[in-house]
């Protein structure tokens, strides 16, 4: 090593601040008093969990380094854990996840942003109108919830204003289980569906999301806008997700009520991180027509010898179901 070398790598340590690459004592840390909690909403660094029954607010701990925490994570809290007024817990650990629902902000982004862990649901609320709905989101959504392995359920609100018709005929032939909704409505066809499970609510700015959600769950006052309670402050626009546990059905109240995770209105839903074999896998019958497919095949129309085409040739596969799917993952906004 030369002189200047040292003198450089010296000049360098003592501008920066020490940065601790390794813990203070050789002991490991011991999580073994950690408790899980489940992170049930995001503010700038604060990790709201739920511990038992009663919240706790924590701050990731240095050693998660750059991996992120995310809505419907269960995570391994230690410090106070009381969740007394000005207590801090620290996340030390997330535990797997499940499943994870992914979006990029545009088809080029190369960042997936991963939104929600664990949720086995993906409710798509579109407004049959006011905003008028867009079959390209309504897709975007469904390709997006098929990639992560969630099942979808497409929620149609406002059908005070628009017959929910045509959107119906035009996703009967992909088998997706479709809620229509609007004011006043009976909703124990929705609530039955969304017992026992954890179900993130997905949809553009406007379409009633909120009202929906205050509609199932009284006292999540959502369309008040959150009131923050850490800082105490009223009503600001929230960018994460939310997740608010189900009042127990009437009917069954011993089962479990299940989770609804409600996200912010979203422009649109990138999917450059999809893959279109994790998609093709949602469907059974596609899925099996589709190994016989040169190695990868788009599936999308005009593609070479898809054994797609040659199966509604043959009278195997509807045309309507072939067209509907193809839809569904021709990407364009
Ligand atoms: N006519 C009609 N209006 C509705 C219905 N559901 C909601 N609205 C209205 O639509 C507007 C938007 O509803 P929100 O529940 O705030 O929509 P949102 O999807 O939560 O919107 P963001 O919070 O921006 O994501 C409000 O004025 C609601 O009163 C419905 O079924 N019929
Ligand atoms: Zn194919």
């Amino acid at each position: 090593m030369t002189p200047r070398g040292i003198g450089e790598d010296d000049h360098a340590r003592f501008e920066r601040p020490q940065r601790r690459t390794r813990p203070r004592t050789k002991i490991r840390p011991d999580y073994s008093d950690a408790v899980v909690g489940m992170v049930i909403t995001i503010d700038r660094g604060r990790y709201t969990c739920l511990v038992d029954d009663h919240e706790v607010i924590a701050t990731k701990a240095r050693q998660l380094g750059r991996k992120g925490v995310i809505v419907g994570d269960q995570a391994r809290l230690v410090g106070d854990t009381s969740g007394a007024d000005g207590t801090l817990a620290r996340i030390v650990e997330v535990l797997d996840r499940p499943t994870v629902l992914r979006r990029t902000a545009d088809d080029d982004d190369p960042y997936e942003r991963p939104i929600v862990a664990g949720a086995d649901q993906l409710v798509v609320v579109t407004a049959l109108a006011d905003p008028p709905p867009r079959t390209g989101m309504i897709d975007r959504c469904l390709v997006a919830g098929f990639d992560a392995g969630l099942d979808p359920l497409l929620c149609l609100t406002k059908a005070d204003l628009a017959s929910p018709d045509e959107l119906l005929a035009l996703y009967q032939p992909l088998d997706v289980p479709v809620e229509v909704t609007s004011p006043g409505a009976d909703l124990d066809s929705l609530r039955h569906r969304l017992a026992g499970r954890r179900s993130v609510f997905v949809g553009h700015s406007g379409v009633g999301k909120s009202t929906l959600v205050n509609a199932l769950i009284p006292q999540a006052h959502r369309s008040i806008g959150a009131v923050n309670e850490v800082t105490g402050k009223g009503r600001h626009t929230s960018t994460a997700a939310y997740a608010l546990r189900l009042p127990a059905l009437a009917d069954h109240p011993d089962r479990e009520p299940g989770w609804v995770i409600d996200t912010p209105g979203v422009r649109s839903f990138g999917l450059s991180h999809v893959s279109r074999d994790r998609i093709i896998g949602a469907f059974e019958d596609l899925d099996s027509i589709a190994r016989d497919c040169p190695r990868n095949c788009s599936h999308e129309a005009g593609a070479p010898d898809c054994a797609l085409d040659a199966a509604v040739e043959r009278g195997d596969l509807s045309a309507a179901r072939l067209e509907s799917f193809r839809r569904m993952i021709t990407t364009d906004q």
